[in-house]
């Protein structure tokens, strides 16, 4: 494959493609774990190559349950990204992150059911640390290119704790207070299995979340929709892009290092001499460097 990229990006919910990418090649990658949600596009922004993939593909035609996590992540890998930029619409659990803001978070609570996070197993057992879910570095590199951008009524919120839940319908105002008791500040579908892939897979992940709706806890707002998630995307997709915009700058000009990019040196338990020869040529991507 010739196409290679350092820096990946997984547009969410109204952000299916970077208007600011040129030179651009669709590029279709299997994985052996089957073919990602859409043709990643590889282009140039700031002057880098980046690979951008529209995480339900770019009709929206994969429900949060259906997407090929595995393969997503893994294309990524195989195209040579170690930085990974997630934008996602989510739902505000806080009062004080409003629509159209934007939250880094730091932290997951994991309430999906149906999900297969992991790229181990058939004879290989790992386990990743994921107590810091979220790659410091990277993280503070994309707030970093928001706060520096000073954007018109957007507040940026450094850190939060994303509940990551199954869907596809919205949750019950029992289940949105019940997350509110816990702290948590945002609500999506999609973000965990990502970040745990991308951890297995020592790729540097962070989240910017767009905050469209206040779920369905608060009293004097609507209860979230559909049409008011894309509605409230859509304003401030331009917002979004020119924060990725920024961040991709400064990680061309000074890559931070992260513990992502050594995750595996701890995690697997199981001696790879013994271990299957099918599981160690599907996964020699990620265990390459460990043989
Ligand atoms: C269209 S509303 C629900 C949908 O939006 C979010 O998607 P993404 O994280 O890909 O931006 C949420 O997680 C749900 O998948
Ligand atoms: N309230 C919400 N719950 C889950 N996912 C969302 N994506 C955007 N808003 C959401």
């Amino acid at each position: 494959m010739t196409s290679q990229a350092t820096i990946g990006i997984i547009g969410g919910s109204g952000l299916y493609k970077m208007d600011a990418l040129t030179d651009i090649e669709e590029v279709r990658v299997n994985t052996p774990f089957g073919e990602p949600s859409d043709a990643l596009i590889v282009g140039t922004l700031e002057g880098t190559r980046v690979a951008f993939l529209a995480r339900h593909g770019r009709n929206h035609t994969l429900m949060p349950s259906e997407l090929p996590f595995r393969a997503n992540i893994y294309a990524m890998k195989q195209l040579g990204v170690q930085y990974l930029i997630s934008a996602s619409a989510v739902g505000s659990l806080r009062e004080s992150a409003k629509p159209l803001d934007m939250v880094v978070p730091d932290q997951f609570i994991d309430r999906t059911k149906n999900r297969i996070s992991t790229f181990f197993g058939e004879g290989i057992v790992a386990h990743i640390a994921f107590g810091d879910p979220i790659c410091h570095a990277l993280a503070k590199v994309v707030a970093d290119a928001a706060t520096s951008l000073n954007l018109p009524d957007v507040t940026l919120h450094r850190g939060g704790t994303y509940v990551c839940m199954e869907g596809p319908a919205f949750s019950t105002k029992a289940e949105s207070n019940l997350y509110r008791s816990w702290g948590a500040t945002i609500i999506g579908m999609t973000n965990l299995p990502e970040a745990k892939l991308a951890r297995e897979a020592e790729i540097a992940y962070a989240t910017l979340a767009l905050v469209t709706d206040y779920d369905c806890w608060h009293p004097d707002h609507d209860s979230v929709t559909v049409e008011m998630v894309i509605g409230n995307l859509q304003k401030n997709a331009k917002n979004a892009q020119a924060v990725i915009r920024a961040a991709v700058r400064s990680l061309a000009t000074q890559p931070p290092a992260s513990e992502a990019h050594d995750a595996l040196k701890y995690a697997v338990i199981t001696p790879l001499d013994k271990a299957p020869a099918a599981t160690l040529e599907k996964l020699d991507l990620l265990l390459k460097k460990y043989r």
